[in-house]
């Protein structure tokens, strides 16, 4: 592998390609305090897109340092340029730092401070407070965790309105409470690599069948909450048809789960929760624009900054 290959790897390119994805999405979801579409200036979205994509890069190489121990002992991440020795723990800070540092230039000077401040703590929390902290500590470490990942959509709107609404934060719900079912499915297929990294994930402390059960849980919170951007007015009809054929899939997966058809099912699950994230945001974006003004329930929310 050569070096610019292992960099790239350090900022695990198709997480974070996600996250952009879905930061963009809340660009152009984006509405200013009387409810109306705003679209994002070149200026915006191009910096916003750029200084997102560069904190989650860094977030992630940190992630990478920090767990270099861990990820030696797991099948799945033993492979990475630190666990396997082709890249030095000092190189790889200068590296997350760098990019760290050039996220926040460009987004306290080119977009503007509420963004900059909201992905600083998203860095933080995904880097320090996850990854440092509660993967070692505690079995809710993802659920917590997961508000990190979380953020981009709500990054991709105050970059473009530099105000937080309401309605953004519904996106944040939405990832948060997907996030569970999202890593759990992966975790009971890796079972075995988390329990000899002794890392308290929930199939390794709790066992398959209780976080089946959780998974469940969270799949019939995520149906539920994918509904309220239809409920508050936010999105209409073609989103409504989108989130709830995609929920019910996921919920198929998660039935099928208590019961596997093979031990490879689990991460046909996963698999599945990003490709439903993906094309969730995508309903959302297109029934934005395709369907304006909503119709229903005239509720109006006003910016919370
Ligand atoms: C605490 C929260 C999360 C945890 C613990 C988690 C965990 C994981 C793990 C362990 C993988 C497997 C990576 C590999 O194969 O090496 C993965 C893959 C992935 N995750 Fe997550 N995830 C989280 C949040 C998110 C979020 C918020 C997104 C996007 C919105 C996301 C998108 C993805 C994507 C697209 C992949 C597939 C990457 C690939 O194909 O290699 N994840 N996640
Ligand atoms: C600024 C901002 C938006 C930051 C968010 C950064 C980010 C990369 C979030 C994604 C979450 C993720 C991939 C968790 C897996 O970590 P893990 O350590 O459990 O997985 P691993 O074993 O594959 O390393």
């Amino acid at each position: 592998m050569n070096t610019f290959r292992q960099y790239l790897e350090l900022t695990k390119p198709r997480v974070v390609a996600m996250l952009v994805f879905c930061a963009v999405i809340g660009m152009f979801l984006a509405v200013d305090s009387d409810g109306q579409r705003v679209l994002p200036t070149w200026h915006s979205g191009i910096f916003g897109a750029l200084g997102i994509w560069l904190a989650s890069a860094s977030a992630a190489a940190f992630n990478h340092l920090i767990d270099q121990r861990i990820d030696k002992l797991m099948a799945r991440t033993s492979h990475r340029p630190l666990a396997t020795g082709q890249l030095t723990s000092m190189q790889v800070f200068v590296f997350a730092m760098t990019l760290g540092i050039v996220s926040m230039l460009i987004l306290v000077f080119l977009v503007n401070m509420l963004t900059a401040v909201l992905t600083f703590f998203s860095l933080i929390g995904y880097a320090v407070v996850y990854t440092a902290y509660l993967k070692r500590a505690t079995p809710q470490n993802i659920v917590i965790g997961g508000l990190a990942g979380a953020a981009p959509p709500v990054l991709g709107w105050t970059a473009v309105t530099d105000s937080l609404h309401p309605y953004a934060l519904q996106l944040l719900l939405i990832i948060f409470v997907w996030t569970p079912p999202h890593f759990w499915a992966l975790a009971i297929f890796r079972v075995d690599d988390y329990s000899r990294a002794q890392v308290p994930m929930l199939p390794v402390t709790h066992g398959v069948k209780f976080t089946r059960w959780h998974i469940f849980f969270y799949t019939v919170l995520l149906f539920l909450v994918t509904l309220l951007p239809y409920l508050t007015g936010m999105n209409g009809l073609i989103y409504l048809f989108g989130a709830v054929v995609l929920g019910a899939g996921f919920l198929w997966y998660a039935v099928k789960l208590f019961n596997p058809p093979d031990d490879y099912f689990p991460m046909k699950m996963f698999n599945y929760s990003i490709i439903y994230l993906m094309v969730l945001f995508a309903f959302l974006l297109a029934d934005h624009w395709l369907v304006q003004p909503p119709v229903h329930l005239p509720v109006r929310f006003d910016p919370i900054v």
